[in-house]
Order: C-alpha cells, then sequence, then structure tokens
C-alpha cells in the first residue's frame, strides 16, 4: 500500500469582491462587498504515482486549488498536508520538494539562454555537476531539448517554451509535480510528447502528477483519476474508467439512403439530408445488421464509442447526472 503524499481536509477559499453595480462611481465608492466561493468543502487524498487531473468549467476553482495546494494562495478555512508539509507554513523547504508550471508564470529568464535559467535553479537547489549532467540526459532522450538549450526563452515557440518549463520544474526531481494547463496552445505531436514524457516520469521515478487541463486529450492519455470541480464544489472523484462507465453507448453514423424498420427507429436520434445517427448500447449492436439488411443504398458508415468528452459534455449540460459524490 502506498502512501498518501496530499492530504486535504475541510478545504475553503472564498475571495470577497466588490458588487457590480452598473455605475462606475457606486462600485468605487461602494463599501458593499461580495464574496465567492471558489472552493467549497473539499476533502481528498492523493496517493504517491497518482496521476490526478482536475477537471471543471471556467472559473470552476481549478487554479485557486493548485494555488492552495503550492502555498500560493492561503486558504480561508481547512488544511492542506503535501508530503508533510503544509505549504503556507514551510514554503521555503517545500518548494525543494515540489516542481510548479502555471500557465501564466514562466519559471525561466524571458532574455536569456534556458541553460543560464537551468544553472540558475542548480545553484538554488544545489544540485551537484553529476546529478545536473544526468538529469539534463535524461530530460535530452525524452524532450530532445538540446538544441533549445542555448536559444533565449523569447525565441521559443509556445510547444518549445512549455518543454522547457517542465524540464526546469523537474530539475531537482520533485516527488509531487502541479501542472496548470501544461498543454494549452500546443500542436499534437508537443502534445503527445509532453504526454509520453510525463508517463515516464512518473513510472520511473514515481513522480506524482496534479495536474489542471481543459483538454480531455491529457485526461485521457495521463490521468488515472480525475476530480471534478463545479461552481467550487467536488462533483466527482474517482476512476476515469468509471467516469467513462457513466455512458457506454455507441453512436453509429450511416450515410446514404434508409429504410428503417421499426425494430432500429427508437434508436433513431437525429436525421439529416440522408444522414442518420442512431445510439445504442453495445448489447444492441447488432442493429447494424437490420440497417445493412433493408438499404442497398449506404455510401458510408461510422461506429464511435462514446468517449470522455462526451460524457463531460453531458455531465456539463445535465444530461448525466452525477450521484452525490462523498467528501
Ligand atoms: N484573486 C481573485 N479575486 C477574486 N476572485 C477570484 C480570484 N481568483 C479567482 N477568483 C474567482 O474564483 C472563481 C474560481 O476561479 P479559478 O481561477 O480558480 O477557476 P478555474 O477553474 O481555474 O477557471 P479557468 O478554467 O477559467 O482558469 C472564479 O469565480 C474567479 O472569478
Amino acid at each position: 500500500m502506498k502512501n498518501n503524499v496530499i492530504k486535504v481536509s475541510g478545504l475553503n477559499k472564498d475571495f470577497k469582491i466588490s458588487k457590480n453595480y452598473d455605475s462606475f462611481f457606486k462600485r468605487i465608492f461602494s463599501n458593499s462587498s461580495e464574496t465567492i466561493s471558489a472552493i467549497s468543502d473539499f476533502n481528498f487524498t492523493v496517493e504517491t504515482g497518482e496521476i490526478l487531473g482536475i477537471l471543471g468549467k471556467n472559473g470552476a476553482g481549478k487554479t485557486s486549488l493548485i494555488k492552495m495546494l503550492t502555498g500560493i494562495l492561503t486558504p480561508t478555512s481547512g488544511e492542506i498536508e503535501v508530503i508533510g508539509y503544509c505549504p503556507q507554513k514551510n514554503r521555503y523547504k517545500y518548494t525543494f520538494s515540489i516542481g510548479v508550471v502555471l500557465g501564466q508564470k514562466s519559471l525561466l529568464w524571458y532574455n536569456i539562454p534556458v541553460i543560464e535559467s537551468l544553472k540558475l535553479y542548480k545553484s538554488i537547489y544545489g544540485i551537484d555537476d553529476e546529478k545536473f549532467n544526468k538529469r539534463l540526459a535524461l530530460f535530452e532522450r525524452g524532450f530532445a531539448i538540446k538544441k533549445l538549450l542555448d536559444v533565449p526563452v523569447r525565441k521559443l515557440s509556445l510547444g518549445e517554451r512549455m518543454k522547457c518549463e517542465i524540464v526546469a520544474s523537474l530539475l531537482h526531481d520533485p516527488t509531487v509535480l502541479f501542472l496548470d494547463e501544461p498543454t494549452i496552445g500546443l500542436d499534437v505531436i508537443s502534445k503527445e510528447q509532453i504526454h509520453k514524457f510525463l508517463k515516464r516520469m512518473n513510472k520511473e521515478l514515481d513522480t506524482t502528477i496534479i495536474i489542471t487541463t481543459h483538454n480531455l486529450d491529457d485526461i485521457e492519455k495521463l490521468c488515472n483519476r480525475v476530480l471534478l470541480i463545479d461552481h467550487g464544489k467536488k462533483i466527482f472523484d474517482g476512476a476515469k474508467d468509471h467516469l467513462l462507465s457513466l455512458d457506454d453507448k455507441k453512436t453509429i453514423i450511416v450515410k446514404g439512403k434508409l429504410n428503417i424498420s421499426p425494430s432500429v427507429s427508437q434508436y433513431l436520434v437525429n436525421e439529416n439530408q440522408n444522414v442518420y445517427k442512431f445510439q445504442c448500447s453495445k448489447d444492441n449492436i447488432n442493429i447494424i445488421g437490420e440497417i445493412l439488411k433493408d438499404s442497398p443504398e449506404i455510401s458510408d458508415i461510422e461506429i464511435y464509442n462514446n468517449n470522455l468528452e462526451m460524457i463531460i459534455s453531458k455531465i456539463y449540460k445535465g444530461e448525466i447526472v452525477l450521484n452525490d459524490c462523498p467528501n
């Protein structure tokens, strides 16, 4: 059995903001404010070596949560313990045990070559030459960053910069890595490289990874567990496979002229200009035979499993209702 590296109990974060009056003067001179509950009564633990994906719509509370876990924000109430530290109380020592990549805040200095920033972190973290070179060789194998090291950060593409940010965050071999939307705006190849590299760090070094994202591909490729937030509340916390099992329907798209028999019509959900969309469970997939049998003029047929994107979209729209999530 593995240890819990993160323990969160009764965590709340409120923000006070001034009321949004129509009039500019009222807004400036009024004392009244309202409270936004960004995170409300969170309890969860994370085991060593887990890759936890935090999902939620814009403004759900993901960044507030990750900022509290990394010690950047102070909770309104509740307890956080990460690798035995309270992030807000032991910040100096704590930062030696974690890696953090926040989208808006770069770890690298804009005008100097990447290697100079890495050397600076080498001396901050007290990494000796041998370990530093070993780490660079490891990153080089995973990320092919050699040719990027002498380039000033301002000249890197978004994908190249993100790879170097991740390298900087992992230089000191942290136990837990926090990533806030690491693949935002990246092309498919860069995303793939980042997924592969993080998987490898997790597998070989047992690095625990906490990742907030809107990119469901990050969740599909990386995470074994998902925490879903809605309006500051935890609405799902469990295995990704459990989330996928909430809707195991198949979608069948058929193009052509169809004669729809009564036994098939109950599965028809949409019909538009000779394109027909059927949905069925995997137990009645044999309706395809029925469709083909009665319709000789079919030009194309596609079958999809409902994926995470469809399921999350249905949860956001209220089409899948989650049972109360135990806190
Ligand atoms: N410093 C702040 N002052 C006031 N309100 C804030 C502050 N930071 C966040 N909020 C509010 O808290 C709520 C949660 O914000 P947060 O940034 O954590 O959401 P998020 O899930 O990360 O959103 P996104 O996906 O858009 O980045 C929002 O209503 C936001 O407006």
